[in-house]
C-alpha cells in the first residue's frame, strides 16, 4: 500500500503572548493510498492545526511533511502550491460555492482562471458530479440546492485534478443526521474509487465504523489510535 501522506514529527507552534503554544506536539501519522482515516479530539486539541500543515498551507515549526513521496519543505513555493493545487483536495465544513456559479461552473472556475482549456474539464466536472449523485443538477446554483446537495458540490470540486491527499473538515457540521451519513458513506466510496489518502476531522463519532482507523488528538499529540484494519499506522 503506497502512503501518500507522511507527517514525521511534526510540531507547530503559535505566539501566545510572550510564550508560544504548542498546537501540535510530535505528531507521526502516515495515510496511504485508499485509506480513510478520522481524526477526533477535543476543541483545541490540533485537528484543524493538523489539517493545515498537511494541506501544506502552514509550515510546521519543525518536523517533515511529505505528499506523494515529495518534502513540502524541499520545494520552492510554486512548487509547493503547485503540489497543493495538482495532490491535495481541501473540503471544509462550509462549501464556500460561490452564489452566482452553476453546480459544472463551481468545478470549472479555477480551470477557468487558469485560461487551460476547459473542453476536457467540462468532461471531468460531469463525471464528477455524476460521481457525486448530481448529474440533472449541473446548472443548478447553490440556492437552488440543499445543504447535502452543496456539500457534494464541494467534494466534486475537491476531486477536480485527482487529488492524492484528501483532507475534510467536519463535512457534516452544517447537515441533519440523514445527509450526514450519506456525505460520510460518499467520502468512504470516493476514497476507495479515486484511491485517495483520506483525513476527516470529525465530531460525529456514529460514522466512525464508515472509516479505516480513527486517530484522537489530545493537547497536539495523537495520542491513541484505534486500528479497525491493519492498514493504517499512525503514531
Ligand atoms: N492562528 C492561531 N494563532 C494562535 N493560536 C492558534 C491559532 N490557531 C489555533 N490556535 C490554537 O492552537 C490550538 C489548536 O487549535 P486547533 O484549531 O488546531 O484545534 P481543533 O482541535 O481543530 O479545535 P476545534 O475542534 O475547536 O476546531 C488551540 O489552543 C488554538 O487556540
Amino acid at each position: 500500500m503506497t502512503t501518500a501522506l507522511n507527517l514525521v514529527n511534526v510540531s507547530l507552534e503559535y505566539p501566545d503572548g510572550g510564550s508560544t503554544l504548542k498546537a501540535l506536539d510530535s505528531v507521526n501519522l502516515t495515510v496511504s493510498e485508499g485509506e480513510f482515516l478520522s481524526l477526533v479530539g477535543p476543541s483545541g486539541s490540533g485537528k484543524s492545526s493538523l489539517l493545515a500543515v498537511a494541506a501544506t498551507l502552514i509550515r510546521p515549526t519543525s518536523g517533515v511533511v511529505v505528499i506523494n513521496g515529495q518534502d513540502v519543505a524541499a520545494l520552492a513555493e510554486a512548487d509547493r502550491t503547485a503540489l497543493r493545487r495538482d495532490k491535495v483536495g481541501i473540503i471544509f465544513q462550509q462549501p464556500n460555492l460561490l452564489p452566482a456559479l452553476t453546480a459544472v461552473e463551481q468545478l470549472l472556475i479555477r480551470e477557468h482562471l487558469r485560461g487551460n482549456p476547459l473542453k476536457e474539464a467540462r468532461r471531468t466536472a460531469g463525471e464528477l458530479l455524476d460521481v457525486v449523485g448530481l448529474s440533472g443538477a449541473e446548472h443548478k446554483r447553490p440556492h437552488q440546492l440543499s445543504g447535502g446537495q452543496r456539500q457534494r458540490v464541494n467534494i466534486a470540486r475537491a476531486l477536480m485534478g485527482s487529488p492524492s491527499v484528501l483532507l475534510v473538515d467536519e463535512p457534516t457540521a452544517a447537515l441533519d443526521h440523514e445527509r450526514s451519513e450519506s456525505v460520510v458513506r460518499l467520502l468512504r466510496r470516493v476514497t476507495d474509487e479515486f484511491h485517495t489518502a483520506t483525513v476527516m476531522v470529525t465530531h460525529d463519532t456514529e460514522f466512525l465504523p464508515l472509516t479505516d482507523a480513527v486517530a484522537t488528538m489530545r493537547d497536539g499529540r495523537i495520542s491513541r489510535a484505534l486500528v479497525p484494519s491493519s492498514r493504517t499506522l499512525v503514531g
